[in-house]
């Protein structure tokens, strides 16, 4: 309502229909229909989803104004119907309000999950799962082999090992799980119209989204309560049986045990986290880690085989560092050391962040570049469009890794605003370190022991790049390509 007070000053906002407001003008690719808009508008824009006010974020100016300026103002996050049931109410970290219960769980996450030693200790479940990825690569001869749905599987098992300790692709419950958990994502990726045209709820009554919503949460929470259930038991056993568990011997302890001693702990006084909110953060884990690391392997593979030498380079680098007899293995020491393979993942990030838009929420009225923002309305930041911005970016579209070498910026803080694909600040993201431990050492190994052609002579500007709408945009066709041995 605040939006029709005379005296308050708006950022400027496209022409917009009665009750659609500009919906019709958000295509299924919303990170480059925000971009267009922007053009014309400016790179802070006021929208209306329906009867939704929504300010759209598009430059580094901007965006530094909403996540380090203002970011206690912006750390809240919209949330919907479908976030509410899913997430526990909110349980999880990515849309629980700011406050006690959020900071309780960031910190549980970034000290005891996602540290750089916890990282470290995961280092086991990468290499195997690597390994296991170039056994089926190699085993795939002269055949063109599909490697989105192959980092899939990977990113999938490394975060369910992780969490886990075991992997869910094997046995039939956790393929069953696996399909659930896609679901979840897909549900996620969806924007319901009653949320944004309260009159027009019913459509999610009639065409079936609610029902499918329903049977999504009952079906994950069943799964989380078995997993959540067998750990707690575990727990037990080893309370009882007093041998296993000594503080030597927790490094092997996945995420879900750590949370099992902290709830069991609480029982006695401690930091709180209850089952609910277990489950919640668990599914918080496997949905923001899997999907997003596959997208960055898979768009970092198809920019290196559109570039060939971009790929040449790389390949020179990573075989120049990695030299040792028993090539098997590339460590972390070997992957410090490769500038040139970090200088490609930032490239990759900065054409294609997996999260293309992210969504924060004012907790406060505030000014933003002068124009009044008030309490409770949603902000986008298009971290898409920032990445390719031609104020910042020389030939912003082009794939150039030489851009990120010999930088003194540490572009994974968020310190700089013109490169955002893990937002920044509060609520930017905890999972850097695991992700970039899982990129690197997978096309670090591709690298090392494969050559790589695109099937049926197909030359590399013919490579498809087109994109696939979702909470992670992924390309639309797998990437398939042909790869040839050559020491391993
Ligand atoms: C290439 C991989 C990844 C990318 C590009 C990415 C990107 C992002 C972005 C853009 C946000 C929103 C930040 C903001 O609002 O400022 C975010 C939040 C988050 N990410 Fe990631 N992420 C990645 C991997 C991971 C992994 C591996 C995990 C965990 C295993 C993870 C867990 C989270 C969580 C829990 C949040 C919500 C944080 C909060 O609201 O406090 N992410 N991520």
């Amino acid at each position: 309502r605040k939006w029709l007070v005379g005296s308050k000053k708006l950022p400027p906002s496209p022409r917009k229909l009665p009750i659609w407001g500009n919906l019709h003008q958000i295509g299924d690719l919303a990170h480059r229909s925000l971009q267009s808009l922007g053009a014309k508008h400016g790179p802070i824009m006021l929208l209306h989803f329906g009867s939704t006010p929504v300010i759209i974020v598009q430059s580094a100016d901007t965006a530094k104004e909403i996540l380090k300026t203002h970011d206690l103002m912006f750390a809240d996050r919209a949330h919907t119907k479908t976030t509410k049931r899913l997430c526990y109410n909110l349980k999880d970290m990515s849309v629980a309000p700011y406050g006690e219960y959020w900071r309780n769980l960031r910190s549980i996450t970034t000290l005891k999950l996602l540290s750089a030693k916890r990282v470290q200790f995961c280092d086991v479940i990468r290499q195997e799962e690597t390994l296991l990825l170039m056994k089926r690569i190699k085993s795939s001869g002269s055949r063109p082999f599909d490697l989105s749905e192959s980092f899939m599987k990977l990113s999938n098992d490394v975060i369910c090992r992780s969490v886990f300790g075991e992997k869910c692709s094997d046995g039939e419950e956790g393929k069953k799980f696996l399909k659930v958990l896609r679901r979840v994502l897909e549900l996620f990726g969806c924007m319901t119209i009653g949320e944004h045209i309260p009159w027009l709820s019913w459509v999610s009554y009639v065409n079936g989204f609610d029902r499918m919503l329903e049977k999504t949460a009952v079906e994950i929470d069943g799964f989380l309560d078995a997993f959540l259930d067998e750990h707690m038991d575990k727990y037990d056993r080893e309370q009882r049986g007093a041998s296993g568990g000594g503080a030597d011997d927790r490094s092997m302890e996945s995420f879900i045990d750590i949370l099992v001693d902290i709830y069991k702990d609480n029982q006695t006084g401690g930091v709180s986290i209850d089952r609910d909110g277990i489950k919640a953060l668990v599914l918080d884990l496997l949905d923001a880690g899997s999907d997003t690391t596959s997208a960055n392997i898979e768009w970092a593979m198809a920019e290196l085989l559109r570039h060939p030498e971009v790929l040449k380079r790389l390949q020179n680098e990573v075989r120049e560092i990695a030299t040792r007899e028993d090539n098997m293995i590339i460590t972390e020491t070997d992957l410090k050391k490769m500038h040139y393979l970090k200088a490609v993942v930032k490239e990759t990030l900065r054409l294609h962040p997996p999260i293309a838009i992210a969504g924060r929420s004012a907790r406060e009225d505030v000014k933003v570049m002068g124009y009044d923002i008030p309490r409770g309305t949603m902000v986008i930041t298009n971290n898409w469009a920032i990445g390719r911005d031609p104020e910042y970016w020389d030939e912003p579209d082009e794939f150039r890794p030489e851009r990120f070498l010999n930088s003194t910026v540490d572009y994974f803080k968020g310190v700089d605003f013109k490169y955002i694909p893990f937002g920044a600040g509060r609520r930017g993201c905890p999972g850097i370190t695991f992700a970039m431990a899982v990129v690197e050492l997978v096309l670090a190994n591709l690298m090392q022991k494969f050559e790589w052609e695109l099937p049926d002579g197909a030359k590399p500007e013919d490579l498809d790049m087109t994109e696939q709408p979702g909470t992670a945009v992924h390309r639309k066709n797998p990437l398939l390509v042909v790869a040839t041995h050559c020491y391993f």
